[in-house]
């Protein structure tokens, strides 16, 4: 079996003593794909996320990655940073030699479709452009993960599809792996697999229409709390 990009093995994480907000979690995803994570509010999504970027450790089990990983946040203001679109992707470059950036940059705007836009001032751009030039960033620096938590929390409905559709064929078109966080359900026609959180632990795998229909059935309500893994 070919090494996966994304690997939890038995992974449990407490915020505080005595209360796991993550545990027994088994995740295998594969090079090349597009996976998304759905669970309600408090179900330990970003909290996932954050031990997949090495912002936190595991208090138990083990984290493996195929390599260093792209985090793009909720709210694009978050990250985007210099006042232009060029001189954002470039101000992440700024630890490799200048020589290098023109090329990566650009590279990387063409990926995401806003190389026509690199001299534009970030305030002029939409939501949508926005978590695509954060999605640039990322790229440039030539990740073989990207992480999005809910990129699409301030996106209205079209940009919303929208940017979930440009992910999916970047994924195609570049060989990337992304691991997406959501609330929303009409997002996961767009990914390879889905995995449900409850209660901090993964208790659903599958397509994205299964995962649709496994909670439908379940009269299961993503944007709303369950502290318990459902039946
Ligand atoms: N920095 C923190 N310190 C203490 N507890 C935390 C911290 N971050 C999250 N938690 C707790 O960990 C649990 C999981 O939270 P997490 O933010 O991972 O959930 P989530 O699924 O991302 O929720 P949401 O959809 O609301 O963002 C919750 O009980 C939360 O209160």
């Amino acid at each position: 079996m070919s090494v996966p990009a994304i690997l939890l093995e038995d992974v449990g994480f407490g915020w505080a003593e005595g209360r796991l907000a993550l545990q027994g979690c088994h995740l295998r995803v594969p090079q090349g794909e597009f996976w998304m994570l759905l669970g309600a509010n408090g179900s330990g999504k970003s909290t996932l996320l954050k031990l997949l970027a090495g912002l936190i450790t595991p208090t138990q089990g083990r984290v493996a990655l195929a390599g260093a990983v792209g985090l793009v946040l909720q709210n694009p203001d978050h990250q985007v940073i210099m006042p232009s679109v060029g001189a954002d992707v470039a101000f992440g470059l700024a630890d490799l030699p200048p020589v290098l950036w023109a090329g990566q940059v650009e590279q990387a705007l063409r990926l995401v479709g806003l190389w026509e836009l690199h001299q534009r001032p970030v305030y002029a751009l939409s939501g949508g452009q926005k978590q695509r030039l954060a999605i640039a960033g990322a790229l440039a620096r030539q990740v073989p993960v990207l992480l999005l938590d809910e990129p699409t929390a301030f996106l209205d409905p079209a940009q919303q599809l929208e940017l979930a559709q440009q992910v999916q064929n970047l994924v195609r078109s570049t060989g990337i792996t992304a691991l997406w966080v959501t609330h929303r359900l009409e997002e996961l026609s767009y990914c390879d697999q889905a995995v449900l959180l409850a209660g901090g632990r993964i208790t659903q795998q599958g397509t994205g229409a299964q995962l649709q229909r496994y909670i439908h059935q379940h009269h299961l309500d993503t944007q709303v709390a369950w502290n318990e893994a459902p039946a």
